[in-house]
C-alpha cells in the first residue's frame, strides 16, 4: 500500500447504493428498515434521473443473521460477531465500487456500518488514486469509543475507533479483517456539530489531535465560517467520504433517531455543510446512518425527508 500521497480526485461517472440495514450495532433494532424508507420515498427514482443506471447492492452477506444467542458479549461489545461479518461485508461492497470509479452511497442502519464504509471506501480509493481520503464526520457523537471507554458496549458508538485503527481487534475473529490498508488517517478527520461526547472520548480526541467543530462553534461562528475551516482543514485536493449520522440535526428535523440530542443542526445549514461538500468535486462517498422508522411514527417521515435532503445537496441532484 503506498497511498500516502495527496492527488487530485477524479470526477465520479457513476453511483452505487449500498443498503447496509443491519442493526445490531444499536441498542433499539428499526434502522435496518432505514434504507428502504429512504429509497422508496422517491430519492431511488431522483437519483436514477440524474446519474442514469445505478448499481444497487441489497444482498445480505451469510452471518448477519446470527442469531443473539450465539452472539454473546464480547471485549465489551454487543453482539460482535454479527456486526464484525455485516461490516466486512458493508466494507467489500463499498471497496470494488470506490475502486472502479463509482461514487459509493452507503444507507444504515445503525452508526456501526461506518465501520464498512470508511474502511472500504478508504481502501478503494487508495488502491485507485494511490491517495488519502478526508473524512468530513457529521455527528451529534464523535463515535470513536473503544470496546474499553464505551459507557454502552453498542458497536455503533464506535464505528471511527475501528475506522482509524485506535481500537484493535481482539480475537475470535471479530474485527480481525481490519487491516491497515482500510484505516482512515486521523490527520484528515474533522466533525461537524457534535455535542454529546463521553469524557473518555475526549481523551481519545485530545491524544489523536483530531479536529473537532463542536455546536458551541458553530451557535459562535455560524455554520459558513466553520465550512471555511473544515476545508482549509482538510486541503485542497484529495477525495472527500462524508459520514453522516442523521442525529447531528436538531430533533425537530430528524426525530425519528435512535439517540436523540437537543440543539442540533437545522436542516439548513445541513444543507449548507452538504452542499459545500458538494461544490468541491471531490464527494467519493457518502453514508447516511440511524434513520430508524420505527421510531416516533408520526416523525419517520419528516426524518427520511431531512435524510433525502442532505443527500441530494451532497450528490447535487435537483428535482422536481
Ligand atoms: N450513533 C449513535 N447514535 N451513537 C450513540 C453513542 C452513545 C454513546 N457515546 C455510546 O458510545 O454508547
Amino acid at each position: 500500500m503506498k497511498g500516502s500521497t495527496d492527488v487530485p480526485c477524479e470526477t465520479t461517472k457513476s453511483l452505487a447504493i449500498i443498503s447496509a440495514g443491519y442493526c445490531r450495532g444499536a441498542p433499539k433494532d428499526g434502522t435496518e428498515a432505514g434504507p428502504t424508507a429512504v429509497l422508496n420515498s422517491g430519492l431511488f427514482a431522483q437519483l436514477q434521473a440524474h446519474f442514469g443506471a445505478i448499481h444497487l447492492d441489497i444482498d445480505r452477506p451469510d452471518g448477519a443473521d446470527i442469531h443473539k444467542s450465539l452472539d454473546p458479549d464480547f471485549a465489551g461489545m454487543k453482539n460482535p460477531r454479527a456486526v464484525s461479518v455485516a461490516t466486512k461485508h458493508v466494507s467489500e461492497r463499498v471497496y470494488e465500487y470506490s475502486r472502479n470509479g463509482s461514487l459509493v452511497l452507503t444507507l444504515g442502519g445503525d452508526h456501526s456500518n461506518a465501520i464498512g464504509s470508511l474502511t472500504g471506501a478508504t481502501r478503494g480509493l487508495r488502491e485507485k488514486l494511490d491517495s488519502n481520503v478526508a473524512v468530513i464526520c457529521v455527528d451529534a457523537h464523535v463515535s470513536i469509543n473503544t470496546p474499553d471507554t464505551s459507557p454502552s458496549g453498542n458497536i455503533h458508538g464506535m464505528p471511527l475507533a475501528f475506522a482509524t485503527g485506535i481500537a484493535q481487534t481482539k480475537g475470535e475473529g471479530i474485527f480481525d479483517w481490519i487491516e491497515k490498508k482500510h484505516l482512515i488517517d486521523v490527520k484528515r478527520l474533522v466533525y461537524v456539530g457534535t455535542r454529546d461526547v463521553d469524557d473518555k472520548e475526549k481523551e481519545i480526541i485530545a491524544t489523536h489531535g483530531i479536529k473537532v467543530f463542536d455546536m458551541d462553534q458553530i451557535r459562535r461562528n455560524g455554520i459558513e465560517s466553520v465550512m471555511d475551516e473544515v476545508m482549509n482543514y482538510i486541503g485542497g485536493s484529495i477525495p472527500i467520504h462524508l459520514s453522516c449520522d442523521i442525529d447531528v440535526l436538531d430533533p425537530e428535523w430528524a426525530p425519528s433517531a435512535g439517540h436523540l440530542v437537543p440543539d442540533g443542526l437545522s436542516l439548513d445549514e445541513g444543507q449548507y455543510i452538504a452542499r459545500r461538500v458538494h461544490s468541491t468535486e471531490r464527494l467519493a462517498a457518502m453514508d447516511l446512518v440511524e434513520v430508524n422508522p420505527s421510531i416516533d411514527l408520526p416523525g419517520v417521515q419528516r426524518t427520511v425527508d431531512s435524510a433525502c435532503f442532505l443527500i441530494r445537496s451532497a450528490l447535487g441532484v435537483s428535482y422536481e
